[in-house]
C-alpha cells in the first residue's frame, strides 16, 4: 500500500503515453500552421486579377522569413526558455498557445480582410528566406500578415521547448526517445499535411482557408493543452506530496540564472548546439530549394516535382520512433548521431555530382529520410542526459535560437550563389551543393567530437534510456 501511494502519476504508461499524446497534438497542429502558406505560394503570387494577391517573390520570401524575426532579433526564444524555467510548464504552454492563436488571427486578418491590391507599400529591409539583405517596397497586406507569422512563430518555438520539457518530465527513466521520436513523427505528420492539403484547400474554396484551418487547429490545440494543464497539476501535486521526494524534487526544480552559467560552461551542451545548427542548417535550407532542385536538373515535371521532396517528412514518421526506440533499449545515442550527419552529407554530395535521372533523386530522398530521423531521434533526448532539468527550458531555447539564426542565413546565402549561377533563366545548383555538403561534414566532424567527449565526461549518451521495468 505505501508503495502504491509513493508510485507518481507517470509511473503508469496510459498516463505518460496520454500525456505524451496531448502535447505531441497540440506541437503538431503547430507543425501545420508552420507549413501552411509553403505550398500556395505560386497562388499567392497569382495576379489578383487571376485570383491570386499578386505577392512578390521578394515578398513571399519575407513572409516565409518573418517566423523567426521576433525570435531572433528581439531574443524572443531566449526570453521563452526563462520563463519555461521560472514559470513552468503550464503557464508558458498556455501562453505559447495563446501567442499561435493571436499569431494566425492576425494572419487570417490580413489575408482574408486586407485588400491585396498593391496601393499601399511600406519600406522595409527584406530579409526573406530567399531574398537577402535590401530594401523594397512591401504590400501592408504583406507586411501584417508577416506581423502575424512572427507572433505565431514566438509561440510555436516557445510551445516546442515546452513540449520537450514536459517530455522530460513525464518519461525520464523511461522510454524517452521513443516519445520524442513520436513527437517529431507527429510534427512531420503536420507538416506532410499542410504540404499536400493546402493547395487543393486554396484551391477549392479560397486562399485564406488553408490559414482557417490553421486557426482552427491551434486553437484546437490550445483546448487540448488545458487538458494537459489538470493532468500537470495533478503530477505536480503527487510529487509535493510525497515526502521521500519533496526534498530533491522541489529543489531540483529551482531554476537560478547561475544554472544559466553552468550551461554554458558545459562543452556538451555547445556540441549539441552547434552538431544542431549545422544539421538543421544543411537539412531545412536544402529542403526549402529540393522542389527547383528537381526542376531544374532532375528534370521532373512541375506538376509532381514537390511530391519527391516530400517524401522526406513522411518517410521519417516511420524512422523516428524506431531509432529512437533503438537508442531508449540499446543505447548508443552519439553513434546514431554520427550515422546520421554521414548519411545525410553523403546523400547531399551525391546531389552535387552531375547524376540526372530521377530515379537516383527518389532513392536519395529516402535514404535521406533515413538520416532526417537518425540525428533528431538521438539528438533531442541526449540534451536532458547533458543538461539538468532546472535549466532545460533555457538550454534547449539557446539550442532553437541558434538553430534559428542558421535557418536564416544559409538560406539568404544559397538564394544569393543561387541567382549569382543562373543564366538565361536555368539556376547551377552545383555551388550551392557544395555549400551544403561543407556544412555537412562540419556536422560530422562534431558529432563525432560529441563522442568523444562524452567517452571523457561519460554524459551517457551512449547509454540506454529506459532504466526501469515499465508498469
Ligand atoms: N524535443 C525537441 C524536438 C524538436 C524537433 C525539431 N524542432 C525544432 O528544431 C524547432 N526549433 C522547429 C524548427 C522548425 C524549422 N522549420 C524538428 O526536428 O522539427
Amino acid at each position: 500500500m505505501t508503495e502504491r501511494l509513493e508510485r507518481r502519476i507517470n509511473d503508469s504508461a496510459t498516463m505518460r503515453w496520454t500525456a505524451l499524446a496531448i502535447v505531441a497534438v497540440t506541437m503538431m497542429l503547430g507543425y501545420f500552421v508552420a507549413k501552411e502558406m509553403s505550398s500556395i505560394e505560386d497562388l499567392l503570387e497569382l495576379p489578383v486579377s487571376q485570383g491570386g494577391l499578386g505577392w512578390t517573390s521578394s515578398e513571399y520570401g519575407f513572409f516565409a522569413g518573418s517566423r523567426s524575426f521576433f525570435n531572433v532579433f528581439c531574443f524572443m526564444l531566449f526570453i521563452g526558455g526563462i520563463i519555461l524555467d521560472k514559470m513552468g510548464v503550464r503557464f508558458t504552454g498556455l501562453l505559447a498557445c495563446l501567442l499561435m492563436v493571436a499569431g494566425v488571427s492576425i494572419n487570417y486578418y490580413a489575408i482574408e480582410f486586407m485588400s491585396p491590391e498593391p496601393t499601399t507599400y511600406v519600406n522595409l529591409p527584406v530579409i526573406g528566406s530567399s531574398v537577402g539583405l535590401g530594401h523594397a517596397w512591401i504590400k501592408r497586406q504583406v507586411l501584417m500578415a508577416a506581423f502575424g507569422f512572427a507572433v505565431f512563430g514566438v509561440g510555436y518555438e516557445m510551445c516546442g521547448i515546452t513540449v520537450s520539457k514536459v517530455m522530460v518530465k513525464w518519461f525520464t527513466g523511461f522510454e524517452m526517445a521513443l516519445a520524442m521520436g513520436i513527437q517529431v513523427a507527429l510534427a512531420r505528420f503536420g507538416t506532410g499535411a499542410a504540404l499536400l492539403c493546402s493547395h487543393p484547400l486554396a484551391q477549392r474554396y479560397s486562399i485564406s482557408t488553408p490559414v482557417l484551418c490553421g486557426l482552427i487547429f491551434v486553437s484546437l490545440g490550445l483546448l487540448v493543452y488545458i487538458v494537459y494543464c489538470f493532468m500537470d497539476v495533478k503530477f505536480d501535486r503527487q510529487v509535493q506530496s510525497s515526502p521521500a521526494r519533496t526534498a530533491t524534487t522541489s529543489e531540483d526544480e529551482k531554476f537560478h540564472f547561475g544554472d544559466l552559467v553552468v550551461t554554458l560552461k558545459n562543452p556538451g551542451f555547445w556540441l549539441i548546439t552547434i552538431l544542431c545548427l549545422l544539421y538543421y542548417s544543411a537539412l531545412y535550407p536544402f529542403l526549402d530549394f529540393a522542389t527547383k532542385i528537381m526542376i531544374y536538373k532532375y528534370g521532373v515535371d512541375p506538376s509532381w516535382a514537390g511530391a519527391i521532396p516530400s517524401i522526406l517528412p513522411f518517410s521519417t514518421i516511420l524512422f523516428t520512433p524506431l531509432f529512437g526506440m533503438v537508442y531508449d533499449k540499446k543505447g548508443h545515442g552519439a553513434t546514431l548521431m554520427i550515422l546520421g550527419t554521414i548519411i545525410m552529407t553523403a546523400v547531399i554530395f551525391v546531389f552535387t555530382l552531375p547524376i540526372t535521372s530521377s530515379t537516383v533523386a527518389i532513392v536519395l530522398m529516402v535514404v535521406l529520410g533515413m538520416a532526417f530521423s537518425l540525428l533528431p531521434s538521438a539528438m533531442w533526448p541526449s540534451v536532458p542526459k547533458i543538461i539538468p532539468m532546472k535549466g532545460l527550458g533555457t538550454g534547449y531555447s539557446i539550442i532553437f535560437y541558434i538553430q534559428n539564426i542558421g535557418l536564416i542565413l544559409v538560406p539568404m546565402l544559397v538564394g544569393r550563389v543561387n541567382q549569382d549561377h543562373t543564366v538565361n533563366g536555368q539556376v547551377d545548383f552545383t555551388p550551392s551543393m557544395w555549400i551544403f555538403t561543407t556544412i555537412g561534414i562540419a556536422a560530422v566532424v562534431v558529432s563525432i567530437l560529441l563522442l568523444l567527449l562524452d567517452k571523457k565526461r561519460h554524459y551517457g549518451l551512449q547509454e540506454a534510456n529506459v532504466k526501469k521495468e515499465d508498469s
